[in-house]
């Protein structure tokens, strides 16, 4: 069963086609990832799939309403974290969630009683009274998470929930997104780091408003990576990065920290050549090996190529 289904979705802003012909289904439960660099149409496809936007062409269901026909019905069944997180930073913790308790659910005793839950829940007690715009950036974050789903949403959207928040409470936030699933709620996230991607059931990539990878973490590794991933820590990182563009049997080669990594038909094979050109280069390095693809060589691969065709 299906709780997210896109028909030739469409979105069109002046001459910019910030959505373009994107058909995906999202099962019930899943946690389903959208990755793309700046601008690609991440933040435009969770916006018509709230019901907030409404499309140039094409249809979605989400939960089974149509976004065009019923973005009302949409928006009640729904959760949505939004990049700015939408918090009152001079109302307290309490008064933030209540709010929009108050908002989504008619119910008056009915909104007191899962606000009184979400404390508990997402362990706000110690922060109940302090002000929204006291609480450090991880906090913030969870309390804009809490106005997410205050109301029960079957769909959770959130657009780059983790951006800007410091490692530990990345992984916590995570914690978080995991119980939601494991109680049968989908949710849809879309961020800029990879090892986030990883943690999703499946991913999409999406590039200038189009879909052009999609499948779960471990297939999309597969399918997109014909190769293997030769890791290279060099002394000079730029120096060393265009020098490895000119070799011709380096399939792609992509920026990673400290490192530059390089993607071969054969790393083992092609470990001795590598060695030596760096040695006739004169570029110094501190560690070369062989390692794991991971789904930032596959993304690096995929938007090498801005031509690539929509799947
Ligand atoms: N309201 C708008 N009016 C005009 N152009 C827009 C509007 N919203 C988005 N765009 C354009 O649509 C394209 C997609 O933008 P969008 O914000 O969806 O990308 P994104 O993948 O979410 O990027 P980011 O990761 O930076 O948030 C961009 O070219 C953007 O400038």
């Amino acid at each position: 069963m299906f709780d997210v289904e896109t028909f030739e979705l469409t979105k069109v802003f002046g001459d910019v086609v910030a959505v373009d012909s994107v058909s995906l289904k999202i099962e019930k439960g899943e946690i389903f990832g959208l990755l793309g660099p700046n601008g690609a149409g991440k933040t435009t496809l969770v916006r018509l799939l709230c019901g907030l936007l409404k499309p140039t062409s094409g249809d979605a269901l989400v939960g089974g309403f149509s976004i065009l026909k019923e973005p009302e019905e949409v928006k009640k069944i729904i959760g949505y974290m939004s990049q700015r997180f939408g918090l009152y930073d001079d109302l307290t913790v309490e008064e933030n969630i209540s709010f929009y308790a108050g908002i989504y659910l008619n119910d008056k005793k009915l909104a007191k009683k899962r606000t009184e839950e979400i404390i508990e829940e997402l362990s706000f007690q110690r922060y109940r009274r302090t002000l929204a715009m006291h609480l450090s950036g991880g906090w913030r974050q969870r309390l804009s998470f809490a106005t997410a789903i205050v109301h029960e949403p079957k769909i959770v959207f959130l657009d780059e929930p983790t951006s800007g928040v410091d490692p530990v409470s990345r992984r916590q936030f995570w914690e978080l997104v995991y119980n939601l699933s494991a109680k049968g709620k989908t949710v849809l996230v879309t961020t800029h780091y990879m090892d986030e991607a990883e943690r999703c059931n499946r991913v999409a990539f999406i590039s200038a408003g189009k879909i052009i990878a999609l499948d779960s973490p471990t297939n999309i590794k597969k399918k997109y990576l014909r190769g293997e991933v030769v890791s290279i820590i060099p002394e000079d990182l730029m120096k060393c990065y265009d020098a490895l563009r000119s070799l011709d049997f380096v399939e792609d080669v992509g920026i990673f920290g400290d490192s530059v990594h390089i993607v071969v038909e054969n790393a083992d094979e092609k470990m001795p050549e590598i060695l030596n050109f760096l040695l006739k280069k004169g570029l110094a390095y501190v560690k070369v090996e062989k390692i794991q693809p991971s789904i930032e060589d596959v993304f690096v691969a995929l938007t090498k190529n801005k031509n690539q065709n929509a799947i």
